[in-house]
């Protein structure tokens, strides 16, 4: 049985599960594609570095290049990151007739066409699980799992540094600042934390799931993205409140063959399963016109099981290997791509108000609503503590996002309304 070469780009902490698994579960995993997996090479940034496993120091290289180019290296697992260098090295490496497994979302949400093409002009397997929700083997699933079905929405909580600073938002009725430095004191937030609270993160997830569930070429610049930093611990009161739970989704749905997708906080009913989800967690829940509601739970991050999805990838690649296919076919977009407009794109609304407390406000405001076709499913007045005006509360029913626009534009000219406090999408 001739072994499998496998160069690994990367040995931090994904790196470092990948070598763990492969060399612990060795026994599995060649009982499972008939052959060794051999960590053959491995590119590492700092050959000083002290390492928490043990390692060859002769596998270990400081150039890329030199496991890209080892003719030996059946497949290239990229663990180390980074956008444009990756890119060139997996086309390379693609041209060179390797496979690919990669853990890298940001690489996969701006080059993944482009990488793709490469992949089916060569007929190289490039696979990605790891990408979208770490431990979760969500991918795999649009693509086999609902291979029989047509997917119409898809919500997903993908990133675990933003549910944990909400969720202790809410269990501590603490403030987003607070949270923000004791997640960055714990490890659990980068010292930047801006790609993760501005929801650039789970937007590039999201398009990356978005592609896979409507079969078609969703791009960063498709995703309407808001984050959590201007989430405060008064909008979770309410929330609670009125019976939700603040959370940071990405929502991708699709009506025919339209489809849009968005990163927002949301305010989520409590009885639907995604509120539930609750510190560093994913989930992803996707609702299918044939199987109906689905949903798929576990870390989104962390050596292990993240290792664990890129491994999984690996398996995947050398039983394709075997058996001389690819599993390019089923991943490749071949809808086209038509957005909604934001006149299709509906959903209920939550809006607090500061307003003046006096006759007739209510009747102003609620006329604007209806000047806009939004229908409201609940009104509640309650006094601010802090200052003479009062504070609105509504819930919409479903409106078009073009009426809510002008809604909230109109509500500028209303001299009755003080402020627009928040804005949120309803969900369940
Ligand atoms: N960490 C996680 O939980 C998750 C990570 N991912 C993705 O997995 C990928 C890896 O993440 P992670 O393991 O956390 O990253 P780390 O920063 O822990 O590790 C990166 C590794 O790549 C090496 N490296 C970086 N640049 C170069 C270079 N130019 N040449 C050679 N080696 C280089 C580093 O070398 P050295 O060790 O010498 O510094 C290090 O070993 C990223 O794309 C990330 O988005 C996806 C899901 C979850
Ligand atoms: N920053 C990400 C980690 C992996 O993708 C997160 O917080 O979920």
């Amino acid at each position: 049985m001739k072994p499998v070469k496998v160069g690994l780009l990367g040995l931090g902490t994904v790196g470092t599960g990948v070598v763990r698994i492969v060399e612990g579960h060795q026994e599995d995993l060649s009982s499972q594609v008939g052959s060794p997996i051999i960590i053959e090479k491995v590119a590492v940034k700092n050959l000083e570095k002290a390492r928490s496993i043990e390692i060859e120091q002769s596998k270990l290289t400081e150039d890329p290049w030199e496991v890209i180019r080892d003719p030996e290296i059946d497949v290239i697992v990229e663990v180390m990151g980074g956008v444009e260098a990756a890119k060139e090295y997996i086309l390379e490496a693609l041209d060179r007739g390797k496979h690919i497994v990669t853990a890298n979302k940001d690489l996969m949400a701006l080059y993944g066409s482009e990488i793709m093409a490469k992949a089916l002009e060569k007929q190289c397997d490039v696979f990605y699980e790891a990408s979208v929700a770490g431990g979760i083997p969500i991918i795999r699933t649009l693509i086999e799992g609902f291979s029989s079905d047509r997917i119409v929405k898809i919500m997903g909580i993908v990133n675990g540094t933003t549910n944990y600073i909400l969720s202790k938002m809410s269990q501590e009725d603490a403030s987003y600042e607070d949270v923000l430095k004791e997640a960055q004191e714990l490890g659990y937030a980068e010292a930047d934390p801006t790609s993760d609270v501005e929801g650039l993160d789970a937007a590039r997830k999201m398009v990356i799931l978005g592609t896979l569930g409507f079969r078609t070429n969703v791009e960063l610049s498709d995703v309407d993205v808001r984050g959590i930093s201007s989430v405060s611990k008064e909008d979770i009161a309410y929330a609670k409140k009125l019976g939700y739970e603040m959370k940071l989704l990405g929502i991708a749905d699709r009506q025919d063959d339209e489809f849009s997708v968005s990163v927002q906080p949301t305010m989520v009913k409590k009885s639907h399963p995604i509120a539930a989800v609750n510190g560093v967690f994913n989930a992803v829940y996707v609702h299918g016109e044939a199987v109906g509601e689905t949903m798929f739970y576990g870390a989104g991050a962390g050596e292990m099981p993240t290792a664990t999805s890129v491994v999984a990838d690996l398996v995947a690649v050398v039983k394709n290997l075997k058996l001389g296919v690819n599993g390019l076919k089923a991943m490749v977009p071949y809808k086209t791509k038509k957005l909604k407009s934001d006149e299709q794109i509906a959903y209920k609304n939550f809006l607090l108000l500061e307003v003046d407390d006096k006759a007739g406000v209510l009747a102003q405001i609620t006329q604007v609503f209806g000047e806009y076709d939004v229908s409201l499913e609940s009104v509640v007045q309650s006094p601010n503590e802090h200052t003479p005006d009062a504070e609105i509360i509504i819930v919409t029913h479903h409106a078009s996002k073009a009426n809510m626009e002008k809604v909230l534009k109109h509500f500028e000219t209303l001299k009755v309304i003080r402020r627009v406090k928040s804005v949120y999408r309803v969900e369940g």
